[in-house]
């Protein structure tokens, strides 16, 4: 996974990764012959007395030197672009395939795992490549090098070296294979972690209300402690690998120079060569020390790459449109024989349904909670396509429609109103950037929300926090309205976003919405009487059926779910209290219940 990542996503870096492993292989050959030179310097200049030979070989050294150290500095640099813009493109891949994502898809992931995947996930990857172009590449090459370098100064010696490399090897295998499933723990109790957090800071009005307090401390705090346990068990494996490197390496440091001063000793070797090799030694010392570092994070960037790539290999459950349709005429909406099932569920939550809405005309839908209105309206959107039948937007399958054109004609207003951190006039834009000031106020105006947002002191410019957390639900919900009023759609879908609104505000807003929707396609999904009883067509639903069809009158004389529901939502009339005996129950007549529904605005 992590090497598919790398592998694809570097693609575009090829010529800056080519020039970085060039300057890394001119430091890695000049960071070579320093010990070599260094030998000569003494075996043919200290040891001889040759101060010309010092001189000559000791400027050379110093070229070397420089040219390493310019190289490395050239390299360290690239590297840590190379490694930025990666990151950049990783976070944007992810972001954009989020955004292709229907709503199912959002749910199997969850969003704090989403964000976590999108952030640090990234973050693991890119510490991993800045550490690698710097490290991983140059050490191997190191390593392999100063073995050949120090087999041409000493063949017998050189053994220790490739006993030590093999050690280490064997060493690394054993300690990373062990700390790879820790680091896949890790990073889901992380996911585990956010998700919980998230739920308490957003609940937290509600924990509190509850007096839940204590418990979801208790939650978080077995969250924490596991994360803990396992991020100490980690630090365990990584606090033992060093001293079991360190050890390895200073016994075989000792052996080197034990047979080297015997060798020097029966005259098989020169003091200059040993000192080479020692150099040798340091070298692959460094480069072992270095890889340790990096290699501490592959495991880690492994997972992490290994979940960038299941969010970038998840293809949208909802396929793009066959042929990316875009019609401009005609914007009634149809659906036909239309049936949804979620993905795992056993029964459908809509079947059967024939619903044709025509320009200029409005629907209401109205069902008790759960009955499927939520679901109908998505399948509009195909936030969820249909299992069976077809949905129709001006004779076109909205699987064929262009995507984006499809949500360009759609104005959906969802049940609870989504806006975002900035200014009020920043969220109205949002439907539609090119907006004056005096059509934001024309539509806040349309909407009823004219008044309080004057009497904010910045009145436009008023803040908006995050949700829109501070407004309160019923001007949350006409900021939305206005916002899709804005965008001018042919097709307006309204769920149930009236809700918050006190009798008086919502006749008023429904008058002055009128007008504006007067072309429209409208579909308006509620649960109260009151709020529907004006439409052109109410559809009654249940348990995923329509079951009734008509106006308000019609279905209040023949439809009895829809008499039941108008029974529902009208108290019964005061009485005195009954001083003992099971409580009466007063039924409502379908009359009873019109007479009371018509008093309502
Ligand atoms: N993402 C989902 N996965 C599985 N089942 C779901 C999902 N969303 C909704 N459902 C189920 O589908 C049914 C219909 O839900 P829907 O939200 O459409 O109802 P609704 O009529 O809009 O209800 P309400 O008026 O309370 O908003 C419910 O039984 C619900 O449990």
């Amino acid at each position: 996974m992590l090497i598919t990542l790398l592998r694809v996503r570097l693609r575009p870096y090829a010529r800056t990764v080519a020039l970085l492993l060039l300057l890394q292989l001119v430091q890695i050959l000049a960071a070579l012959a320093l010990p070599t030179l260094g030998a000569a310097l003494i075996d043919d200049g200290v040891v001889k007395g040759e101060a010309d030979s010092v001189r000559r070989t000791g400027a050379v050294m110093l070229v070397v030197a420089l040219v390493q150290v310019c190289c490395s500095l050239a390299a360290a640099l690239l590297a840590s672009r190379t490694a930025m813009a990666l990151g950049r493109d990783v976070r944007s891949a992810v972001f954009r395939r989020v955004l292709d994502f229907a709503a199912h898809d959002v749910g199997r992931f969850g969003t704090p795992s989403l964000l976590t995947r999108t952030v640090n996930d990234v973050q693991q990857v890119q510490m991993l490549v800045v550490s690698a172009f710097g490290v991983v590449v140059p050490a191997p090459l190191m390593c392999v090098g100063s073995l050949v370098l120090a087999l041409r100064q000493d063949v017998p010696l050189s053994l220790c070296l490739v006993a030590l490399v093999v050690v280490l090897a064997a060493v690394f295998g054993v300690l990373l294979s062990r700390m790879s499933p820790w680091y896949a723990l890790m990073q889901a109790r992380l996911d585990g972690l956010g998700r919980v957090l998230r739920e308490q800071i957003t609940g937290v009005r509600v924990v509190r209300a509850f007096v839940q307090d204590t418990r979801e401390r208790e939650r978080f705090g077995e969250l924490n402690s596991e994360l803990n346990g396992i991020s100490l068990r980690v630090g365990r494996q990584i606090a033992t690998m060093f001293p079991v490197v360190l050890l390895v390496l200073n016994v075989f440091g000792v052996a080197v120079v034990w047979f080297g001063a015997g060798r020097i000793g029966s005259g098989a070797m020169q003091v200059g060569a040993l000192s080479a090799f020692l150099g040798y030694l340091s070298l692959i010392l460094m480069s072992v020390v270095m890889v340790t570092f990096v290699f501490l994070s592959v495991p880690r960037a492994r997972v992490s790459a290994g979940r960038i790539q299941e969010v970038l290999g998840t293809a949208p459950s909802i396929p793009p449109p066959v042929s990316g349709a875009r019609p401009d005429t005609g914007t009634g909406l149809e659906l036909s024989a239309a049936e949804f099932r979620y993905p795992g569920a056993q029964e459908p939550v809509l079947r059967d349904i024939d619903l044709t809405v025509r320009p200029g005309e409005q629907v209401a839908i109205l069902g008790s909670t759960g009955s499927g209105k939520t679901t109908l309206l998505n399948l509009v959107l195909r936030q969820f396509d249909v299992t069976a039948g077809a949905v129709r937007l001006g004779g076109t399958d909205v699987r064929e429609w262009d995507t984006e054109v499809l949500f360009r004609t759609v104005g959906f207003v969802p049940q609870r109103s989504q806006l975002f951190s900035g200014t009020i006039a920043s969220n109205l834009r949002f439907g539609n950037p090119a907006a004056t000031d005096e059509e934001l106020w024309r539509a806040l105006e349309t909407v009823q929300a004219r008044d309080f947002v004057e009497r904010l002191p910045d009145g436009l410019g008023a803040s908006v926090a995050q949700g829109g957390t501070n407004l309160s639900g019923g001007q949350r919900q006409r900021l939305a309205i206005a916002r899709t009023l804005l965008r001018r759609p042919r097709i307006y879908l309204f769920d149930d976003c009236f809700s918050a609104l006190d009798y008086a505000t919502d006749a008023a807003l429904r008058a002055a919405l009128a007008p504006e929707l007067a072309d429209a396609t409208v579909v308006t999904v509620a649960q109260r009487v009151a709020a529907v009883r004006h439409a052109d067509r109410i559809v009654v639903l249940d348990e995923g059926r329509i079951v009734g069809h008509g106006t308000h009158d019609a279905l209040l004389r023949d439809c009895p779910a829809y008499q039941e529901i108008a029974r529902s939502q009208l108290s019964p009339p005061t009485r005195p209290v009954q001083p003992a005996g099971p409580s009466p129950v007063h039924r409502f007549s379908a009359e009873e219940a019109a007479d009371a529904l018509a008093e309502q605005p």
